[in-house]
């Protein structure tokens, strides 16, 4: 089997999927990085011993030789070389998405993979008649992606044009706590009026958040003339969030995605596999 992993700033993101599958195994685990030992623990007790493992990370480097090593421990690799880590990289083009940042490899790992998954399971849910899309993170930073459906005669492909980074939701309500005197950091609600601090901080936040996500989702409307099919979210701040996206999207606009990175790994690793035959 094949392990696939998403190392972000604040917690390693893992799921797997047998080398025969067409797409990973519904669950993903997540472990902080002072929680090492519990990500050693589930590596071992998965069914199968891992052959390779597909991987993005935007971690130092000193960080992604520790994941290295701790891998290879945890399933038991019998080799001197270890378990082989496939570190991917952005590009200018993959599994149907056309990227056009500048320079392409600059765009976080992440993200690429994350615009590969949700393309991957937008296709899944609404067939090959593309729709424009936003991929909303809610990860330590906040990004929002655009995917749109490319204007070139007969592509069957998504382009992304780009999108926005912003601190993330503990990011921005730690910057107050940090810079001021009087604000603490504290969990507080999201209320349309918000008579308390804490829900006064809570409700900007989720408001800033929300708000860029809005802004996209405008750009989107007014540069494709058509408003995007759906608001893809994902990332461990959301939960925060998901009350303030209510008052801004119908549900049935927002899909959540446990781990669109990871998706987005299983198809790399699957298109690999199915050239080498
Ligand atoms: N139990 C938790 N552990 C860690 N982060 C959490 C937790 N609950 C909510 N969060 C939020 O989720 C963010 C991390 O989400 P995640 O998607 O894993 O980010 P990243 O990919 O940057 O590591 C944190 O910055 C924080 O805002
Ligand atoms: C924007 C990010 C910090 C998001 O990381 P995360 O919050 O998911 O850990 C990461 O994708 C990154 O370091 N990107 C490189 C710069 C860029 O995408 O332009």
């Amino acid at each position: 089997m094949r392990l696939l992993l998403d190392a972000g700033n604040t917690r390693v993101k893992l799921s797997w999927m047998s080398l025969s599958a067409q797409a990973r195994a519904p669950v993903v685990a997540a472990f902080g990085y002072d929680e090492m030992a519990g990500l050693g623990a589930w590596v071992a007790a998965l069914p199968e011993r891992p052959l390779e493992v597909w991987a993005v990370g935007v971690v130092d480097s000193a960080r992604m030789v520790q994941l290295e090593q701790l891998l290879s421990a945890a399933s038991g690799a019998q080799t001197a070389a270890g378990l082989p880590v496939h570190w991917q990289h952005s590009q200018m083009y993959a599994a149907g998405v056309r990227s056009e940042y500048l320079p392409s490899h600059a765009l976080g790992p992440d993200r690429w993979a994350g615009l590969l998954g949700v393309a991957w399971n937008e296709r899944r849910l609404a067939g090959n008649s593309l729709a424009p899309v936003l991929l909303a993170s809610f990860g330590t930073a906040t990004t929002v992606d655009a995917l749109l459906p490319s204007e070139a005669q007969a592509a069957d492909e998504y382009v992304f044009p780009g999108g926005l980074i912003l601190p993330g939701v503990q990011l921005m309500a730690r910057s107050l706590a940090q810079g001021t005197a009087r604000l603490p950091e504290e969990a507080g609600v999201t209320r349309n009026f918000p008579a308390q601090t804490r829900d006064a901080i809570a409700t900007g936040v989720a408001a800033a958040q929300l708000g860029a996500v809005w802004r996209q989702w405008r750009r989107i409307e007014q540069s494709s003339s058509r408003a995007p099919a759906r608001l893809y979210v994902t990332g461990g701040a959301w939960p925060a969030l998901e009350a303030e996206a209510l008052q801004w999207f119908e549900p049935a606009q927002i899909v959540w995605l446990a781990s669109p990175a990871l998706d987005g790994l299983a198809c790399l690793a699957r298109q690999k596999q199915e050239a080498g035959h």
